[in-house]
């Protein structure tokens, strides 16, 4: 489990989020959701070990991020918003070159058949070549590597087509459901968001998307 115990963060003395407090339980896919601005990435970085929370405490397990960040690290998988992949090289080679890095290894056979799982059959050709939905199925996959239990997803599906948007939404689904992950994720596509969620943190002082959940009958964690 993920326990955020009262947890602040500030930039230049002006308060992004204060007292932030919430859990996620395994299998539980959490929406994070705010006007442009709120402190969305921010939240996700610190829950990513990327960046420190100016005061409050993050716990993932019975590790405490501030003692253990190595450790909890090794369990966190992250997405962040920009593509993060070579373009030169084929998603075979991505692969791999990102399983060099990991801890836990994986084999050839293990890492196509990551990619598989969400429809990303295009191993042996080079990123430049794959549509945008692509690139974020293999910026997915790679986070996956290392079978993290948290996942962290910067805006995941934006700027994709519809088809693809699915898959990944089904995928992160089945991650949940079949393999207990935790998953945090940004999106400002309200109708993914009611589909996959079964809670959804609202930050920001914008009522607006408070409203829009409300109407849709989500629970909201609100701040
Ligand atoms: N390293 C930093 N130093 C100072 N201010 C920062 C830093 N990173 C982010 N900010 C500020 O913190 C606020 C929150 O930014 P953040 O990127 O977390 O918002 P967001 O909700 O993810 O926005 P978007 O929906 O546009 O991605 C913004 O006002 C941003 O300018």
């Amino acid at each position: 489990m993920l326990n955020v115990d009262c947890i602040s963060k500030t930039y230049n003395k002006q308060a992004i989020f204060s007292n932030l407090s919430f859990s996620v339980h395994p299998g539980e896919i959490i929406g994070l959701v705010g006007e442009n601005g709120a402190g969305k990435s921010t939240l996700l970085q610190l829950l990513a070990t990327l960046q420190s929370p100016t005061t409050g405490g993050i716990q993932l397990y019975d590790w405490y991020y501030k003692q253990h960040r190595k450790l909890v690290r090794r369990h966190i998988g992250f997405v962040p918003q920009e593509i993060a992949i070579w373009d030169n090289f084929t998603v075979r080679e991505n692969m791999i070159f990102f399983e060099k890095l990991a801890w836990k290894k994986k084999s050839e056979k293990e890492l196509k058949q990551l990619c598989l799982d969400m429809n990303l059959d295009r191993w042996d050709e080079k990123v430049h070549t794959l549509s945008g939905g692509m690139k974020r199925k293999l910026n997915l996959a790679i986070s996956l590597i290392h079978d993290p239990d948290l996942i962290l997803l910067d805006e995941p599906t934006v700027g994709i087509d519809l088809k693809s948007k699915k898959e990944i939404a089904a995928y992160l689904k089945k991650l949940a459901q079949e393999k207990e992950k935790m998953i945090l994720y940004t999106s400002h596509d309200m109708d993914e968001i009611n589909e996959l969620c079964t809670r959804v943190i609202c930050i920001g002082k914008d009522p607006f998307y408070k409203n829009l959940l409300q109407h849709a009958g989500k629970k909201i964690i609100s701040f």
